[in-house]
Formats: structure tokens, sequence, C-alpha cells
């Protein structure tokens, strides 16, 4: 009976809580800040309801055998408060959150060797505490290692696909392409079909151009045909349909500008690539959440 603690059952954690719980052979448990008894999943159509053990306190947790981080990447000081209570010698941890700094992020707080590093891709929304939307099925990347099949195997239901990749930085720079483009929603408060604007696709197509030569600086693999790609996929999005980051604007909370535009800055710096786009971007958006 795997264990399994959920920290930040937001948008992400929420809907891996959902289906975590629908694996008979998992114990969950939630660790939150504030409590509330049920999870709500929308999808499709149809509400499910899921009774939950939700903790807003460390000391009343025990050791589990998997930890699955699913905070903003800004609230990961606070969210590993959680971790001492949480983990023992044998414990895991899923890092399931957008960028590309996984492994960098919980240096210093948890063993590289037992993290695993998770790029999802499932676009949700949370409404209230509990409370959440899901628009799509679950894809999951995640190297290809003991840990990752491990961690695949806590998940049964087949609207969640687990990808075990022997090239995971291409797979997370990928993904970063897309959020680093995102970034024009939250500039302008303006959903993600902005980008059928011809303006907004040209910012766009910048931010990923830099995103690119960063990344492939870095070893991963990127094909410039994501571009249009992108583009398109944002371009084509139904109407009022807004990234995580643009949420957070919106809801007036910081937003995760460092992990997915500081990101390509601060590494294009490392490597003598200038990302004027990624820096402006950033630096603007750190601008907006100070209002
Ligand atoms: N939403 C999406 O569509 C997607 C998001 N992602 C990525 O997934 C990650 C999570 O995003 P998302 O789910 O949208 O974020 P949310 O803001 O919806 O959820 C974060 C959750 O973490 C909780 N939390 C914050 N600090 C703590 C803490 N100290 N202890 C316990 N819980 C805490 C928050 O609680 P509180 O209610 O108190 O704020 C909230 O429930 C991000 O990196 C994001 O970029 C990736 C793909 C898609
Ligand atoms: C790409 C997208 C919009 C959904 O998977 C996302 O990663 C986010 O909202 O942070």
């Amino acid at each position: 009976m795997p264990s399994v603690a959920i920290i930040g059952p937001g948008a992400i954690g929420g809907t891996l809580a959902s289906f975590l719980l629908k694996n008979p052979k998992n114990t969950v448990s939630i660790c939150a800040r504030t409590l509330f008894e049920k999870l709500e999943i929308s999808s499709g159509g149809e509400t499910t309801y899921h009774p939950v053990t939700v903790h807003t306190d460390p000391s009343e947790t025990e050791p589990a055998d998997w930890i699955v981080l699913a905070t903003k990447t800004y609230q990961i000081p606070q969210a590993s408060s959680w971790f001492d209570n949480l983990s023992n010698q044998e414990t895991k941890v899923a890092v399931v959150q957008n960028g590309v700094e996984h492994l960098a992020n919980l240096e210093g707080i948890f063993p590289a060797d037992r993290i695993v590093p998770v790029i999802i891709d499932c676009p949700a929304e949370r409404k209230s505490h509990g409370q959440i939307i899901r628009h799509g099925d679950v894809r999951i990347d995640i190297p290809n290692s003991a840990n990752s099949l491990a961690f695949s195997q806590l998940f049964t239901n087949p609207a969640v696909k687990v990808n075990l990749t022997d090239d995971w930085t291409s797979a997370a720079w990928n993904k970063l392409c897309i959020n680093a483009a995102g970034a024009i929603s939250a500039l302008v408060n303006r959903p993600a079909n902005i980008a059928a604007d011809r303006r907004a696709a040209e910012i766009m197509k910048s931010l990923i151009q830099e995103c690119i030569a960063v990344g492939r600086a870095e070893g991963a693999k990127l094909d410039e045909r994501i571009i249009p790609k992108i583009i398109a996929s944002a371009a084509a999005a139904p109407d009022g349909s807004m990234n995580s980051l643009h949420a957070d604007l919106v809801a007036h909370r910081p937003m995760e500008w460092d992990a997915r535009n500081g990101v390509i800055y601060r590494l294009g710096q490392k490597h003598g690539i200038p990302t004027p786009y990624n820096q402006l971007a950033a630096q603007l958006l750190s601008l907006l959440e100070s209002k």
C-alpha cells in the first residue's frame, strides 16, 4: 500500500490527488494551508467528489513513501517545511512543477537521488480550496529510472498517460517554450487566444526563439517548428482560457515569472546568449506582481 502525501492541493495537486485516490492500493493524504473536507473535480461536464484526509499542520503527519510537491515554484521555501515529518530514508519526492529547475530548487532540501522531476501537461484551474476544474487528460514526462517507474505505477487510470523518457531535459525545455510564450497573457491581461493577434504572436515567437537557443545550450533538442504550433494552439484555446501564471495575476498572487522567463535570462547569461524578450517579460511581471 504506497502512501502518498500531496503538498499543495491546487489545480495540479488536486487533479493528481483525484487520480491517486482512484487507485485503491494507494493511501493518500493532502498537506494544505487551508482545511477542506472533500475534493470536487469537474471535468467534461461531470463532477466527482472524493473524501480526503487533509492536514494543515506538519506535526500531524508521518513519513510517506511518496511526497508529491505540487505548489508553485515560489512556494517551495514554505512548502518544504512539510518534508521533515513526511520523510524517512526511503521517501521519494515527485516535483510536479513547470520550469526546468526541479532538482536545483530542492538542492540542500532533499537528496537529489530520491527526487523525480515531473513535467505535466494538464490545463486545470482551482476555483476554491479543494474545488478544481480539469480541462483535459493528464500527460506526465519523467526521466527513465527505477524511481520514476515506481511513481508511474501509482496511477492506474487511463486518463493519466505517463511517459518515461531518456531525454527529460528536452521534454522540460519543450514545455518551457510553451510557458515562456504564455507570459504574454499576463503581460496584457488577456486569455490564451490573444495569440491570434499578430502583435502578440510576434512577441511569443521571440520569447520562444530565445528559449530554444538557451535550451539547446543546456543540452535540449528543440525543433523550431514548435514555434508556429505553440502559437496556433494558444490561438485556438477556448475563450477565457487562462494559463496558471495569468491565473495568479488575476487572483493577485505572486507569479512564476522567474521559473518561466527569468530562468531563460539567467541561463542565457551563463551561456552568453542574449534574451532581451524574456528578461523584459520577467521584469515586467515582477513589477506587476508588486502592484
Ligand atoms: N494549472 C495548470 O494548468 C498547470 C500548472 N502547472 C504547474 O504546476 C505547479 C502547480 O500549479 P497549480 O496547481 O496551477 O498551482 P495552484 O496555485 O493552483 O496550487 C498551489 C497549491 O499549493 C498550496 N500551497 C502553497 N503553499 C503551501 C504550503 N506551504 N503548504 C501546503 N500547500 C501550499 C496552495 O494553497 P493556497 O490555497 O493556500 O494558496 C495551492 O493549493 C506550478 O509549477 C505550475 O506552473 C503545470 C501544468 C499545468
Ligand atoms: C501549458 C499550460 C497552460 C497547461 O498545461 C500550463 O502549463 C500552465 O497553465 O501553467
